[in-house]
């Protein structure tokens, strides 16, 4: 590659950060527009509603046009048939209304992502900018005209991938890759799921999608709404910052347990009953439990509206819950249905008898009436989700029908509650249990529906976790993100299509990324060797990274495996950047001790906004989160602490960014 004589590069450097002091003036004078806007909205709104309406908006557009003097205005530039145009976080324009800034999500974006020598799509040359705590200091050309193309050996990119982490997770608009971009921008109709080793960038994909839907689509999911699914609080805050950094605030982030909790948790299960109520065979039991309440009509309504008396026989009453039952409505739609239509037998009648059609008071009063709501609850009785679930656990004779060549007596027995409670109310639910009311809610009515979900992951979702998504994403897409290799829970997919069809996407085309950018190869290379025990058919990963360490560190006496710890923390310590110590659950009290008693004071996962440098992290929390530096502590200890302790083995040693220690006086796990 040619560069330009140092005096034209530094007269570009000028020109570069004139515009970037002229784009920021320009973002102020908008946000200024949108401030008198605010101020005068009740003026030119006509009435007090319109401008509380107006007022709302211009206060979002407000705060949307908000500068953060830390981030970067554009990253990137286009040359595209002789104009220019920056790339950058959002749109700015000049007093004109010309564009100074494009939203990297602009269409014309695309090509800052995806333009290379082979398919330039019109772009001469391509620049990204290296910014210095907010400094433009540097950038990168390729003439993509003359045959010039970086790829992964940007040198913007790679200083990017190797900046030192600190605090929670960040954007990457900046340097997205080709085909990660493909992702983020998949139209609003299409439901992906993406199976990725660790570090190739699943979370901040999915992250970027949905900033992306909300650009495209911004009424429609303003309406339908945007949720995040993640594995647990700790992943949560590390992510929450990515989305607002985007100008996004309006997205709803939660677990899955999050998701479903309608009563609090004040049971404990055994642990068969748990693997069972996680079991998609449940469903077909609520299913039968519930629809087996119907019963057939034996007596026919009279009833008398104090002039007249009516009558429907059996035969129409039977006719019109049958028809109603083949409807496949939810149970309480159903039985509204059945009522409606019972009230509009009655209302013909009257219409007949007295040639006037009744008013709106005595439809309302025959739907209440005595003789009304009693063929209702014998016919389709009214019931709650919890009276449901209630009445499946404690009474064995309505679970064994139920459940009859479904679940086999000895699986029967495993659910029944030792205990009948007073109330259902007053039950007491176990974690699991909740699964079984979201199911049994969504058997009585409909869920409303997210128009965009984006569940990470994925791979631990449980039949009944994806059938809970699956009800809140029905009428929208889906983004699967996961990792086969990083399946943890009991219930843990071994194929992708099998969680897909219990989300109901069946059809969702399953996409490979393969290209590591956080884990260096040496520590890849470690973690691959697990990969062959653990069951599953997914691609190795390819670390982007050269750099880093990795140091097996073995004592002789477990009681000297926190001396040997605190040595890796204090060396890790000389470098930049965050360092985490991950030990089996039942070992992070004593290794958190250890670290206070040298005066280290470590911080907790879910605090993401700590002060202290050191994290010290459960094994079973780490999921999706990364450290610079990584202190591993007695593999064998971690893999022992659960049925699927290899997987999680492989979860750990895949959290280190720049460094990985393993500290051990038991042998290491026979794979390694
Ligand atoms: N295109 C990119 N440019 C720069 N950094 C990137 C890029 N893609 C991913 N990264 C960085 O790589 C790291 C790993 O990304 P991310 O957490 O999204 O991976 P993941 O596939 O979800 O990992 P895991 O399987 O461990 O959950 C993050 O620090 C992320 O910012």
């Amino acid at each position: 590659m040619t560069l330009p004589a140092h005096t034209d590069l530094d007269d570009d450097l000028a020109a570069e950060r004139r515009h970037l002091v002229d784009s920021r003036a320009a973002l102020g004078r908008m946000r200024g527009r949108a401030e008198s806007l605010f101020s005068s909205a009740s003026d030119v709104a006509g009435d007090p509603f319109a401008a509380e309406t107006l007022g709302r908006a211009l206060m979002r557009r407000v705060a949307d046009l908000a500068d953060d003097p830390t981030t970067p205005l554009f990253f990137g530039k286009l040359d595209v048939a002789e104009t220019v145009y920056h790339i950058g976080r959002r749109h700015v324009t000049d007093d004109a209304g010309e564009p100074m800034v494009l939203d990297w999500r602009a269409p014309l974006s695309q090509s800052f992502y995806q333009a290379s020598v082979k398919d330039p799509q019109g772009v001469a040359v391509r620049r990204r900018f290296g910014f210095v705590k907010g400094e433009l200091t540097s950038f990168e050309d390729e003439h993509l005209d003359r045959g010039e193309e970086l790829g992964t050996s940007s040198r913007i990119l790679t200083a990017e991938i190797e900046r030192p982490r600190v605090g929670p997770m960040r954007d990457i608009v900046a340097t997205i890759q080709p085909e990660q971009d493909e992702l983020v921008r998949a139209d609003l109709e299409t439901s992906i799921c993406v199976q990725g080793a660790p570090g190739t960038g699943k979370t901040a994909v999915g992250l970027h999608r949905a900033a992306f839907l909300l650009y495209a689509h911004r009424e429609r999911l303003r309406r339908t709404g945007v949720l995040i699914i993640g594995p647990n609080t700790a992943f949560l805050s590390y992510i929450s910052a990515v989305l607002p950094a985007l100008g996004e605030v309006e997205v709803k982030q939660s677990t899955v347990d999050g998701l479903i909790s309608r009563v609090p948790v004040k049971g404990l299960d055994s642990e068969a009953a748990v693997l069972l109520k996680h079991d998609p065979r449940m469903a077909a039991v609520l299913h039968r439990a519930l629809w087996g309440r119907l019963a057939e009509p034996t007596v026919p309504i009279m009833v008398s509206d104090g002039s007249y008396r009516w009558r429907i026989d059996t035969e129409p009453l039977r006719r019109i819950v049958d028809e109603a039952r083949r409807e496949d409505l939810p149970y309480a739609v159903g039985r509204d249905r059945v009522r409606a239509r019972v009230v509009a037998l009655l209302q013909r009648q009257s219409e007949y008898r007295t040639g006037n059609s009744p008013n709106e008071t005595w439809l309302k009063k025959m739907a209440k009436i005595a003789a009304v709501r009693e063929f209702l609850d014998a016919a389709w009785p009214a019931v709650t989700p919890e009276a449901l679930v209630v009445d499946l656990l404690t009474d064995a004779d309505l679970l064994a029908a139920s459940a009859e060549g479904i679940l086999t007596a000895e699986e029967q027995a495993t659910l029944v509650w030792a205990k009948v409670p007073k109330t259902a109310k007053s039950a007491r639910f176990s974690a699991a249990d909740l699964l079984l009311l979201d199911e049994a809610a969504g058997l009585l009515e409909r869920e409303s529906s997210f128009g965009h979900v984006v569940v990470d992951e994925a791979q631990d979702l449980s039949p009944m976790q994806a059938r809970a998504i699956a009800r809140r994403s029905e009428h929208g897409s889906i983004t699967l993100l996961g990792d086969l290799a990083q399946g943890t829970a009991p219930w843990a997919a071994a194929r992708w299509q099998d969680t897909l069809e219990h989300l109901g996407k069946a059809g969702a085309a399953v996409v490979p990324l393969t290209v590591g950018f956080r884990v260096p190869d040496v520590v890849v290379a470690l973690a691959n060797k697990l990969l062959p025990a653990l069951g599953v058919d997914v691609p190795e990963a390819v670390s982007l990274r050269r750099d880093g360490d990795l140091a097996m560190v073995a004592v002789h006496d477990a009681a000297e495996v926190d001396a040997a710890m605190l040595v890796e923390v204090t060396a890790a310590l000389e470098h930049e950047g965050s360092v985490a110590v991950i030990a089996a659950d039942a070992s992070v009290e004593r290794v958190r001790a250890h670290l206070r008693a040298a005066g280290l004071e470590a911080a907790t996962p879910e605090d993401v906004d700590s002060e202290a440098r050191v994290t010290v992290v459960p094994a079973t929390i780490v999921k999706g989160l990364e450290y610079d530096h990584v202190v591993v502590v007695e593999p064998a200890e971690i893999v022992a602490a659960e049925p699927r302790g290899l997987h999680r083995l492989y979860v750990v040693l895949t959290r280190a960014v720049s460094g990985l220690s393993v500290v051990h006086a038991e042998p290491l796990p026979s794979p390694l």
